[in-house]
């Protein structure tokens, strides 16, 4: 009853109408005023005329997708992809890269603004690979042992047959897959491929019959299903399993790690505590340059993985740990650990509980904060310069080229007093 209050019937919503697009919105849909309601439109580009079909409308804001174009705008790009407008993941293919790296810029920016957070120009974005940059991939797999991405609004398997955003091994391994492997019982499987070039394949989700039929079947093709895979950046080693987190595009997080040196401007006195750490991949390679480091996570495997890197030694040490329940000053190990620089590189949710609690690590000079949601960041930005802390630094890292997703980096210093 109160969704269709909120949100009429597809059938009972309104004929589709011609709309002016004003502005793009933080996740890259055209924005235009029609009667006096804010509607967003996806496939369309300030500047543009456009026909909108809504597909939900409640009373402050309208949603659909641009179905012609009266007008289009000089900036407009032709999608590669041929599974554009379908498939949910690379949706700003008809921006240029320059411009979808600028709307993610402005759309930081929005955020610290909303937060009021007063900052200096951003940071030069770090922006390097637009296609074939991802080396893992999760695909979803249909009922009819079909393999592909979520459509747009996430209800229905696109299957495909190529990915332009996949590095070129991956694509020639989905070949093999959709051809040849059991997938039965699998929802979803993960492939991915390390920097010594060594396929892994996973079940994400799927019956546990289906996760030993696959990694069987996978090993047979000379890929790993259970053993860790292994992986270079700015000059540290870390491992990862088939199906655990690691950031996809490996230029573009080595350009983030040496951004994130450069910017915290470390020395052999100092102590670093990797909070959000997985394995080890921002920290392990200030190793060599810093008095000591604890990193801290949820994950056990990824702490493993972070304990067997080549870079672990006397001054480093990984442990489990749930920042989002228990306060800083009960993890015993920060206790006597007395940082100097704290990296942050939470979920989506953010850190909010962390930055609510840094008081009580007095230590503590600079904080260098890696996030993939903008909204959070600036949130606990606001918390933070509310208190001791300055914003220095922050920009934009475009890890994933065609996408809505955001990345951004910041530095925050203790004020002087
Ligand atoms: C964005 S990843 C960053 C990992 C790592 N810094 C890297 O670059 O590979 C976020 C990490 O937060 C961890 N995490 C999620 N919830 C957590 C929690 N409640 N407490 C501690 N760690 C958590 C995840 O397991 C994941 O490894």
């Amino acid at each position: 009853m109160r969704n269709s209050r909120r949100s009429p019937k597809k059938a009972n919503l309104p004929a589709p109408f011609e709309l002016t697009i004003d502005r793009y919105s933080h996740d890259g849909r055209g924005i235009g005023i029609h009667q006096g309601r804010v509607v967003m439109v996806s496939n369309a580009m300030p500047g543009e005329q456009v026909q909108v079909k809504l597909e939900q409308a409640n009373t402050k804001l309208w949603q659909g997708k641009a179905v012609k174009h009266f007008t289009q705008s000089d900036r407009r790009q032709q999608p590669t992809c041929q599974y554009y407008g379908e498939c949910g993941g690379c949706v700003l293919q008809h921006v240029p890269v320059s411009d979808q790296v600028a709307l993610k810029q402005s759309a930081l920016e929005d955020h610290l603004r909303r937060n009021k957070v007063p900052h200096d120009a951003l940071a030069e974005p770090i922006s390097i690979e637009k296609v074939a940059y991802r080396h893992r991939a999760r695909f979803q797999v249909s009922k009819k042992g079909e393999v592909g991405f979520f459509n747009v609004k996430g209800n229905r398997i696109v299957p495909i047959s190529q990915c332009a955003v996949v590095v070129p091994a991956i694509n020639d391994a989905l070949i093999i897959v959709k051809r040849e492997a059991p997938l039965e019982g699998v929802k979803q499987l993960e492939l991915v491929i390390d920097d010594t070039d060594q396929l892994g394949i996973s079940v994400v989700e799927g019956s546990g019959a289906s996760k030993s039929a696959l990694a069987q079947w996978g090993e047979q093709q000379g890929w790993v299903s259970q053993a860790p895979l292994q992986y270079r950046s700015a000059g540290a080693q870390t491992w990862a399993k088939p199906g655990s987190f690691t950031q996809v595009n490996r230029r573009v997080n080595t350009a983030m790690i040496e951004q994130a040196k450069a910017w915290l401007d470390l020395d052999v006195s100092d102590r670093v505590l990797d909070l959000f750490c997985g394995n080890g991949n921002v920290s392990l390679p200030f190793a060599k340059n810093v008095e000591a480091i604890l990193g801290l996570e949820a994950n056990q495997e990824a702490i493993d993985m972070a304990m067997n890197s080549e870079q672990a030694n006397q001054q480093t040490r990984y442990c489990v740990a749930n920042l989002f329940t228990s306060p800083l000053k009960d993890i015993p190990e920060i206790a006597q650990f007395n940082p100097t620089a704290v990296i942050l590189d939470p979920p989506r949710a953010g850190a909010e509980a962390v930055v609510k609690n840094m008081n009580t690590l007095p230590t503590v000079q600079k904080i260098l904060y890696i996030s993939c949601d903008p909204a959070t960041l600036a949130r606990d930005i606001a918390e933070l310069i509310h208190d001791k802390w300055h914003l220095r630094k922050v920009g934009v890292m475009d890890m994933f080229p065609h996408t809505r997703h955001i990345e951004s980096m910041a530095l925050l210093e203790k004020k002087k007093k």
